[in-house]
């Protein structure tokens, strides 16, 4: 479980909070979503759950332990059990897939036979058995995601961050990275914390979402429960009702005018 209590940052150069007191739970084996306009603070709630950015204030719990204590060493062990997807996949161009996937686990100080045997795996778990000696500027988007999402596995993770890892796809990669993440959830249990402003991703495979303006905390939850709150946020975001068709049916003039007829 990750609990954030009343965490808040300030950047320096002071301003408005990135974020503002922000209280919420992940609980063990969630798809976990936080949605927000740009600016809302996705980004910096991501970025201090593994403390690539520091709080200003407030802890970070995971498996009981506030992680913004943890000394040098300490950190770098729970780095290795939090894997990062990011947007643009960050992969090495140097390198081919299998010794991008190998990184966290040279990290780690794993021996050669036991890093070949971990690359392996994953390639057969993300589908790109054949793509070991390819390099990333020879892959699709998509496979290029695959490989950042394998990598951010190598390590044995129980909690995968996704920062807006599908934001650079189109709709049909998207809906395969999507299966993909979905299924890593399943197979493995791995908790998975995805920040996005595509309300579709939340659609496909949340069970938990969190809603967040001017880094104030608005909504958190499990959906089954918020979206049967009439004036829950996240429920007027996912379930806009049929308002939205009429916007778009007005904008193109054919409002009330029968849109087919069945004989
Ligand atoms: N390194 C930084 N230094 C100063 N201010 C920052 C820094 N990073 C983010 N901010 C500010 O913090 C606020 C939240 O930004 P953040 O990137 O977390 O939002 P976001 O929801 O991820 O936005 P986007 O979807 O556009 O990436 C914004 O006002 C932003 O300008």
């Amino acid at each position: 479980m990750i609990t954030l209590e009343r965490l808040s940052k300030v950047y320096a150069g002071g301003g408005q909070p990135a974020l503002d007191d922000v209280s919420l739970t992940v609980p063990d084996g969630a798809i976990y979503g936080i949605l927000g306009r740009s600016g809302a603070g996705k980004s910096t709630l991501i970025r201090c759950l593994n403390l690539l950015e520091r709080p200003t204030s407030g802890r970070i719990l995971m498996h009981d332990v506030d992680i913004t204590t943890l000394n040098h060493r300490e950190l770098r062990l729970h780095r290795q059990r939090t894997g990062m997807v990011f947007q643009h996949f960050n992969l090495i161009h140097a390198r081919n897939v299998a010794d991008n996937i190998a990184v966290p686990l040279e990290i780690a100080g794993q021996p050669r036979d036991v890093r070949q045997a971990r690359i392996a795996e994953l390639l057969e778990l993300v589908g790109l058995s054949d793509k070991a000696q390819a390099f990333p500027s020879q892959l699709s988007g998509g496979q290029k995601q695959r490989v950042g999402i394998a990598r951010a596995l190598a390590a044995h993770p129980d909690v995968l961050l996704c920062d807006e890892a599908t934001s650079a796809l189109d709709s049909e990669t998207t809906a395969s990275v999507l299966a993909l993440l979905m299924d890593i959830n399943r197979k493995l249990g791995v908790t998975i914390v995805l920040i996005t402003h595509q309300l579709e991703v939340v659609k496909a495979i949340c069970d938990h979402a969190a809603l967040l303006e001017n880094g104030r905390l608005v909504e958190s939850g499990a959906l089954s429960e918020l979206l049967v709150k009439p004036y829950s946020r996240l429920r007027q975001a996912l379930l806009p009702g049929n308002e939205a068709e009429k916007a778009f049916l007005r904008r193109i003039g054919v409002s009330g005018r029968v849109l087919c007829e069945v004989a």
